[in-house]
């Protein structure tokens, strides 16, 4: 079989460029990200065109005809890739309306999932049937449109002839004239009254912005509020012939044009909104219907295939503004669509998005690319200038002097950028908002037995021997190489979430979920979630995995929903809508890129995220769908990652981006990247017995509380049994003697107080006893005798134990003797008193023993949620004394308690704080430093400002 053509190596590297990779080259980047990305190269390029990789062996083009997504069946393959090339943009946008993912554009991160050869032959019952909802209609149809605005005045009690926007004083007037509708201004939350301000300040110069408030914010609902308030002011533009509002176009992701349609019909109902998409109510010629809605000054929603699809017949008409959301898909300056919609020459062009900045800063070149033709000058001087010295600083290896510029240069890029970019962070208005809180933790979940030997015995392939052998040396301008890279990334990456993506087993057992790791995790939190009433988002990037989550729920009766590349657009909003009003149903199964773009799903408070993406925004977009304004509850978010696996790698290639990412659009001064590992990093997993995640080592500071303390309490039992060396003989006589003394204070209470008496003198007698024995031992056994003792009490309080490593010597020794048996002393008396309150309560009347009875459960501590007896639960502390616990939430416990659960059960060796990963400490700076950085970044702007007058269009 012969290898793929090679692209020129210019295009190679401007693809790499574009990712954020060239500057340094292959040691500080992670050759297999760029293997992926010079696949993509060629899936858009078409060098590779409709070819199929298999384990290393790029199989024959699939007939020209395949249309994207298409599953292909190709005979005598065993372990297929998961994803699919696409012919190129045109193919994608003449698929039907319901077999793609990506009505959108398949930008460089759309090497899509397709098929396997063979299909898991899984019985399947479909998921639930949603409920019938209220579909949202488009006003493509004129009729449909004048009905719709008949009722609304209706509703208004408004003449149908009045103006189609009503002057009257009902508004507030903005500085510089605009009138903002009353009615929309007062729902407007302060930050937004901000945004539309901000539009319109924008709006009164010849340039756009780029609206980059964090996900869920309302950038929508500002973005319309401020179009209804341009034609509600109908104030002339300056910049073209249009008086109000003149013709628009929205161009979004396909999942979210029906959001979009029912946002104007609640914001600003007078508009005429149509689809431009065949979901859309107008069947006739699309050219027709973009001319009328022309006329109309209506507003146009499509897609960005649609753009291309359309282009022509757009661009032969003026628009007034030209609206790109989730903009971020033209973050590659060399796709088609991107070409396509810089080509429209609006006197206003607006994006939004929440995450601007994916992988690198040629990203956020491209967005101003459009916003603001030539502001950042040309991309080779932008990455000169700026791109190369922000990368260059942010290295772990990056001296001193590397680092200030690059703090600097950040400054300057920040200034610039500033007044086009409005970015507001949900923490910044948490008071507006007042969302509920939010946990995101990072799970490490272990392999099971299987997947560990699948994933060994992977690694000892000819493929990857092969790629490991000829990598190191030949990965740059060898394209089979890279294209084997991926292929053996993508089969680890099968393995860790479920070893029959990888190797196909009889149909009884397919997809079993004890057969993988992190799926016995998903087993024991949705089974948690349930019984504590919480509904849940489960995403997942491949629609093979999908189908394994489909059956298990089937086979669990969870009542479920599920959204992927599969579901026709039409009926998606009907989902998503069914999910958030019908509380029956526990789980919504979505596909990464297709349910993590734009929508609503507050109906859910809890979120899985059940393997990492490349790009950190994806998995960001997934947790924005439930954590936004709407949400009532608390919001828990896990992602799973398969510890010592290429899931880790690609979970701290996320970090490393999202902190490249903040420097620029959060805090220049973000501290210094961490560096990416090789290619032998890939390719390795740690021994079983090495139970600490790299990853939690990595990011020490970020690890989740409960994790420390149960890694203590194991500290505490293992260092004992590890550090002292005693005879069977003393062991035992230590154990029974410790056993005696714990039954007398943990057994049944004496019936009586003078039972209890009697019982406490036969206390004094023993402990006589114990004193005696206890001048036999040297002082390492004293230790060990109060451990014991201690772990018999079984209670709390023995997980407070100083766990310090005893070095055995006789000092040491000593300290941790008294440390242990004053902890056991108070053990003892607390013991003690509630024997003494247990008995005074037996010799209470009834009455007050049920009263009792009534509030203790509903503090109960003991192995229950909520009243219900969890399996596996091993204690729950609810203690009322300790103030600190008082001020946790219910949710809070909830977390606690789960965590605790899978670390001791369900096999997961470690977890992060995410959002404390991210936050980096910041570096001091000294003076001289911080002129030679300032020096750099003014001859930064120096080169920028020449490359601008060739090129900015202000
Ligand atoms: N002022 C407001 N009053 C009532 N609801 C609001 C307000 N602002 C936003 N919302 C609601 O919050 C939700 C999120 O808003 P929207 O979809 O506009 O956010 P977004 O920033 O565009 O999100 P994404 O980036 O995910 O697309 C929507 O359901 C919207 O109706």
């Amino acid at each position: 079989m012969d290898p793929p053509n090679l692209t020129n190596q210019e295009d190679l590297q401007q693809c790499l460029s574009s990712e954020g990779i060239h500057i340094w080259g292959a040691t500080q980047e992670t050759l297999e990200e760029q293997a992926l990305n010079e696949l993509k190269l060629f899936v858009e390029e078409n060098t590779i065109n409709n070819k199929e990789i298999n384990n290393g062996t790029l199989l024959e083009p699939i007939s020209a005809n395949t249309s994207f997504c298409e599953e292909q069946s190709i005979a005598n393959s065993t372990h297929k890739l998961d994803f699919c090339i696409t012919k190129d943009d045109e193919s994608e946008i003449s698929c039907s309306s319901n077999d793609s993912d990506t009505d959108y554009i398949p930008s460089e991160d759309e090497i899509k999932t397709v098929k396997v050869l063979k299909k898991p032959k899984v019985k399947r019952k479909s998921p639930c049937n949603p409920l019938k909802s209220v579909k949202v209609v488009d006003d493509a149809l004129d009729e449909n449109y004048n009905s719709r605005l008949q009722s609304y005045y209706e509703e208004q009690e408004q003449n149908l002839e009045e103006l189609r926007v009503e002057d009257s004083k009902d508004y507030k007037k903005l500085k510089g004239g605009l009138k903002v509708p009353k009615k929309n201004w007062t729902r407007l939350y302060e930050y937004q009254k901000e945004g539309v301000f901000w539009l319109w300040e924008l709006h009164q110069k010849p340039c756009g912005g780029l609206l980059g408030d964090e996900m869920g914010l309302g950038k929508t609902v500002q973005v319309i509020t401020f179009l209804y308030a341009l034609e509600y002011t109908r104030s002339p533009s300056k910049y073209c012939d249009y008086v109000g509002l003149g013709p628009t176009i929205i161009v979004c992701p396909t999942t979210v044009m029906h959001q979009w349609v029912r946002h104007f019909h609640e914001w600003a109902p007078e508009f005429q909104v149509a689809i431009l998409h065949q979901s859309g109510s107008y069947q006739g010629q699309k050219s027709t219907l973009i001319k009328k809605i022309h006329k109309n000054k209506g507003i146009l929603v499509t897609t960005y295939a649609g753009i291309l699809k359309y282009k022509s017949n757009l661009r032969e008409l003026s628009w007034h503004y030209f609206i790109l959301d989730e903009g971020h898909k033209i973050r590659n300056p060399s796709t088609k669509v991107t070409m396509a919609v810089k080509e429209f020459q609006t006197p206003h062009k607006l994006m939004l998005t929440g995450s601007p900045m994916q992988n690198n800063l040629t990203e956020l070149w491209s967005l101003f690319d459009f916003t603001n033709p030539g502001m950042l000058g040309d991309l080779a001087t932008f990455n000169e200038h700026f791109a190369t010295p922000i990368l260059q600083g942010g290295f772990t290896n990056a001296t001193p002097m590397q680092e200030v510029t690059a703090l600097s240069v950040a400054s300057t890029l920040k200034t610039i950028i500033s007044p086009f970019l409005l970015r507001r962070m949900k923490q910044e208005v948490q008071d507006h908002i007042q969302l509920p809180h939010k946990t995101e933790q990072v799970l490490f979940c272990s392999l099971t037995d299987e997947q560990r030997q699948l994933y060994k015995e992977y690694l000892m392939s000819d493929q990857v021997n092969c790629i490991l052998e000829k990598g190191v040396k030949s990965w740059k301008s060898d394209n089979f190489v890279k294209a084997n890279i991926l292929v053996a990334i993508t089969n680890l990456r099968k393995i860790c979430n479920h070893p029959d993506l990888f190797e196909n087993e009889t149909e009884d057992s397919f997809g079993s979920y004890k057969k993988s790791g992190k799926m016995i995790v998903v087993s024991a939190l949705l089974k948690i979630w349930k019984k504590q009433g919480h509904r849940t988002l489960l995403f997942s990037q491949g629609r093979f995995m999908m189908r394994v989550f489909e059956n298990f729920l089937n086979q669990q009766s969870y009542k479920f929903l599920k959204m992927d590349g599969s579901t026709s657009v039409s009926s998606r909003q009907k989902l998503i809508d069914s999910f958030n009003s019908d509380s029956s149903y526990d789980i919504f199964l979505l596909t990464t890129k297709v349910g993590g773009l734009g929508i609503n799903l507050t109906g859910a408070s809890r979120v899985i995220i059940y393997d990492p993406d490349w790009n950190p925004a994806t998995d960001t977009q997934a947790r924005e769908r439930a954590w936004r304004i709407g949400q009532k509850k608390s919001v828990t978010i896990y992602r799973l990652l398969s510890a010592g696996t290429v899931e880790e790698k690609i979970y701290q290639r996320q970090v490393w981006k999202q902190l490249l990412s903040n420097k620029v659009l959060i805090d220049p001064n973000t501290n210094k990247f961490f560096k990416s590992s090789d290619l032998f990093d890939l390719f390795s997993l740690p021994d079983a017995t090495n139970n600490k995640p790299e990853t939690t080592n990595i990011f020490r500071e970020s690890r989740v509380k409960i994790q420390e303390k149960l890694d203590e309490k194991k500290r505490a039992t293992t260092t004992t049994k590890t550090q002292f060396q005693f005879s069977p003989d003393k062991v035992q006589a230590m154990r029974e003697l410790a056993q005696k003394i714990s039954k007398s204070l943990s057994g049944p209470s004496a019936p009586n107080k003078n039972a209890y008496q009697l019982e406490l003198e036969e206390e004094r007698q023993q402990k006589l006893q114990e004193r005696e024995k206890l001048k036999l031992l040297t002082p390492q056994e004293i230790i060990e005798f109060n451990r014991e003792k201690l772990l018999h009490v079984e209670k709390d309080e023995h997980n407070k134990l100083d766990d310090r490593v005893s070095t055995g010597t006789f000092e040491e020794a000593l300290n941790e003797s008294s440390k242990t048996s004053t902890v056991y002393n108070k053990v003892v008396k607390k013991i003690k008193f509630s024997q003494l309150r247990e008995l005074k309560n037996k010799l209470k009347s009834p009455e007050e023993e049920n009263s009792k009875k009534r509030k203790s459960s509903i503090t109960d501590t003991s192995g229950k949620i909520d009243g219900e007896l969890v399996e596996g639960l091993l204690k729950r502390e609810t203690n009322k004394s300790s103030s600190k616990r008082q001020k946790l939430s219910k949710s809070d416990n909830q977390d606690n308690y789960i965590l605790e659960h899978l670390f001791m059960k369900k096999g997961v060796s470690g977890a992060l704080e995410h959002d404390v990963v991210l936050n980096g400490a910041k570096k001091p700076v000294t003076l001289k430093m911080r002129s030679c950085a300032d020096e750099k970044a003014l001859k930064s702007l120096e080169a920028l400002k020449k490359s601008r007058l060739k090129n900015w269009k202000w």
